[in-house]
């Protein structure tokens, strides 16, 4: 395996590997002139960790190359570990660390499983635990232990699961796996979280009769995200119908082995792309799929809005900052996850943004919609909460300390306004380990104007 400054730390989900002086403050880089950027990302958390599961379940083992090293995925793998998947290091050709190789076994529950922070493990695994046997318990994070789980306690239990939550309707709670999900038709409301769905539809073709599942609830928040699932399903044999919006059949059957190149997260993407605009240099991200169903690629479209130009091409996508950023009234029901550095940007633009579409991220890693207007007008701006979404009003803005919350995308967007803003403090940047341990090492590095792509680096 190639080490270089950018490999990730090795999580242990299991130990007590706090991260190193968790509240010390960082003091986040101000740019001193425009920047120009090129550079790679590690893989997406939403495509390693589905992969993961798949390959679980799959008919023989699976190749992963290039997926993310990172808090959540390090949790993924200690589950499935946990419950009898072999998942072995191969040497890998990137720059962020191992390949896996997933060779699915007999699943066994009589374990505990940490889900950390990370939502698509405590919303993915659950119904892998019930087709293995005996009991699992399920917990998670202090700070994620609120995070809604109905959705998918309500439909294992409809699907036959036995499931003992003492009433919580959340986490901790048991699943008593019996080696089988007998699977069919159930409703569910999906409005709190996509994740309810994807996650059923990741294990339905090893329920014995399949699933026909129908979302009832008021909304159905970050479609392109089941739409990625669909499409890693579709990728492995398995075919899901969707007779219309919110409603899908999938039959029982085998799920292909497979290797699978994973892509660079392109959401992560978004506060190096944003710094282009803050700065009004240029930022390019190598490796950006031409086609994909990452909610990441409509940054695209959203930068522009707020005054980008954007380019993609050879395999790269490049963004230009103009003279500003200009508000900008976005609906971002598609992809709540790039909301935190959208308002970002908001803040630090000329004139007036609404964000709406995005009531659900108060279920985040926290209530983001909460922690962002605290945090903007702690800093001297003015934000407000909206039923389902932010209005920012921007003013001059100050130094001061930015609050994480313990949440990665808070972290980050603290660092998009210290671009800006001189003498912004980053409190728990570390909480950016959970989707991207490399934050502080690539920002500095874009910010010294010395980024180079992390390949070069590391051959
Ligand atoms: O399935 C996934 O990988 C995700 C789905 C989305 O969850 P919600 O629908 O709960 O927003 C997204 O915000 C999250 O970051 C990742
Ligand atoms: C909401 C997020 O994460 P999770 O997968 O834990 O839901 C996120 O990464 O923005």
């Amino acid at each position: 395996m190639l080490i270089s400054k950018y490999s990730a730390p090795d999580f242990d989900p299991y130990g007590d590997q706090a991260p190193e002086e968790p509240d010390a403050l960082w003091a986040a880089p101000t740019a001193v002139a425009p920047l120009r950027a090129r550079l790679g990302l590690p893989g997406s958390k939403s495509i390693t960790n589905r992969e993961l599961v798949l390959a679980a379940l799959a008919d023989g083992p699976s190749l992963l190359r290039a997926p993310l090293h990172s808090k959540d995925s390090a949790n993924m793998v200690g589950a499935l570990r946990a419950l009898g998947v072999r998942i072995e290091e191969r040497e890998g050709s990137g720059a962020f660390g191992a390949d896996w190789l997933v060779t699915p076994g007999e699943l066994i529950g009589s374990t505990t499983i940490d889900c950390g922070q990370a939502g698509t493990v405590m919303r993915f695994v659950p119904p892998v635990a019930a087709l293995g046997l005996g009991p699992t318990v399920f917990d998670a994070d202090d700070s994620a232990r609120g995070r809604p789980m109905g959705g998918i306690v309500n439909a294992l239990r409809a699907l036959g699961v036995d499931i003992d939550d003492a009433g919580r309707g959340g986490l901790p709670f048991t699943v008593h796996g019996t080696g089988r999900v007998a699977g069919g038709a159930i409703e569910i409301d999906a409005s709190a979280s996509s994740q309810f769905v994807s996650a059923l539809l990741l294990s339905a073709a090893s329920f014995d009769d399949g699933l026909h599942l129908t979302h009832v609830g008021e909304r159905l928040p970050s479609l392109p995200h089941i739409e990625m699932t669909i499409d890693a399903l579709a990728q492995r044999g398995v075919t899901v119908q969707s007779p219309r919006v919110g409603e899908w059949i999938v039959a029982p059957g085998a799920i292909a082995a497979r290797d699978v190149d994973i892509e660079p997260d392109l959401s992560n993407a978004a506060p190096f792309l944003a710094a282009a605009l803050v700065t009004g240099g240029s930022v390019t991200i190598t490796g950006w799929p031409d086609a994909t169903t990452q909610v990441g690629a409509d940054l695209a479209g959203i930068l522009p809005a707020f005054g980008a130009t954007v380019e993609l091409s050879d395999g790269a996508l490049t963004v230009r900052g103009g003279d500003g950023i200009h508000g900008s009234d976005l609906d971002l029901t598609t992809g709540g996850e790039l909301a935190p550095t959208v308002a970002g940007l908001a803040a630090l633009a000329d004139t007036p943004s609404t964000i709406t579409g995005i009531g659900h991220i108060r279920h985040h890693e926290t209530d983001r919609l909460a922690a962002l207007v605290a945090e903007i007008n702690a800093l001297g701006g003015e934000a407000e909460e909206l039923d389902d979404g932010l209005r920012i009003t921007p003013r001059p803005l100050h130094g001061g300390v930015w609050h994480s919350y313990d949440d990665h995308r808070m972290s980050t967007t603290g660092a998009v306004i210290g671009l800006a803003v001189e003498g912004v403090q980053v409190e728990n940047v570390e909480a950016t380990h959970k989707t991207l341990p490399q934050f502080t090492t690539l920002w500095r590095d874009l910010v010294a104007g010395s980024s180079g792509t992390p390949d070069a680096i590391a051959s």
